[in-house]
């Protein structure tokens, strides 16, 4: 076997993590028109062929208007369930240990969808990969940074009877224009609840915003984040507050924040001595779910193994896992590698 062939396999085969997803972003299009018409929702688009031939995307807000439009046909629990547990099925099968994944509430609020209905389907599907496979989970609540601080502050109030099971908050949706420090506020209110803190930063964003993300929002971790290697003192903070990177490279390549996935900057983030991890993001909509991300990476990027051990061991040192499941996880992987 060629050394190409053999990390695919290795990375196929290694224990994984997924710290950046968004549950809507799973929705692969049989599954769409299937609850559509389940739901007797109209789809814009009329085929499956159709929908999939309209993910060209040159930009985010490209993409989101795809995204909002696909989770409009969600509308009871069992939906949410069933969009949750085809995912946990799809990367039980690619050997994911440990899934931390975003949920969108606004988007189904706006819809008239409860916040009881959306994350009782899906935390149940959680509980029940959990009791199935030993699959571990945390759930992040996310904010849709293009919507106001005011209808942020609502969702938190929405989602207070729940919060036992919520983990963490995110913010996410159209970047530029919607800097963090619009959200000041509720993610003072979401630290005071002893939440964990995440944020969508550096994707189109500018570095500052990566900036007001540590700062401002003071985030334990940051999505994306690829901007800020446009900024030297910015790296040196990331790396003194030991934050996390989630990295995203199929969506960063459909997305067009790299133009080519040769020139992803994976290897200079592992250089710089980042804690880059590996996600998928959307990957109904960005072409592959986490064993395709690495695919890719290894393919394009040439990756070497030591790299590779490195990506896998960040994703589960830098989840929200607890210690002695951590230890586990990295026992297995160490003795895979070495
Ligand atoms: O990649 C993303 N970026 C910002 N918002 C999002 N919401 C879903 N996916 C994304
Ligand atoms: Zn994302």
């Amino acid at each position: 076997m060629n050394t190409t062939k053999a990390l695919v396999a290795l990375a196929q085969k290694m224990p994984k993590t997924e710290l950046h997803l968004h549950i809507e972003g799973t929705f692969e299009a049989d599954q769409m028109f299937a609850i559509a018409q389940r739901n007797k929702v109209d789809l814009k688009y009329k085929t499956v062929e159709e929908l999939k031939a309209a993910y060209q995307f040159t930009q985010l807000q490209d993409f989101l208007d795809l995204y909002y439009q696909g989770m409009s046909v969600l509308l009871h629990e069992v939906d949410f369930y069933d969009l949750t547990m085809a995912y946990l099925e799809k990367v039980h099968s690619e050997n994911v240990v440990h899934v931390e994944i975003f949920f969108d509430p606004q988007g189904h609020l706006s819809r008239g969808v409860p916040f009881e209905i959306q994350i009782s389907g899906i935390y149940n599907a959680l509980q029940d990969a959990g009791k199935k496979w030993g699959m571990t989970s945390k759930l992040i609540m996310s904010f849709l940074r293009h919507l106001s601080e005011e209808s942020a502050f609502e969702t938190l109030e929405q989602a207070k009877p729940f919060i036992k099971w919520i983990d963490g908050i995110g913010l996410d949706s159209s970047e530029l224009g919607h800097p963090p420090k619009k959200f000041t506020n509720v993610f003072k209110a979401c630290r005071d609840l002893r939440l964990k803190i995440t944020a969508h930063a550096g994707e189109e964003g500018p570095p500052e915003y990566v900036w007001q993300a540590i700062d401002i929002i003071k985030v334990d971790r940051i999505d994306h984040g690829n901007r800020a290697l446009e900024d030297e003192l910015l790296i040196a903070e990331i790396k003194k507050r030991d934050l996390t990177l989630t990295v995203c490279p199929l969506s960063n390549l459909k997305l067009c924040v790299v133009t080519d996935m040769k020139q992803h900057p994976i290897r200079s983030m592992l250089e710089l001595g980042l804690n880059a991890t590996i996600n998928s993001d959307d990957p109904a909509y960005f072409g592959g779910y986490m064993n395709d991300n690495y695919t890719a990476l290894i393919e394009k990027t040439g990756i070497n193994k030591e790299e590779l051990f490195q990506l896998a061991k960040n994703g589960i040192s830098c989840s929200w896992m607890d210690k002695t499941a951590k230890e586990i996880h990295l026992k297995q992987l160490d003795n895979l590698f070495h």
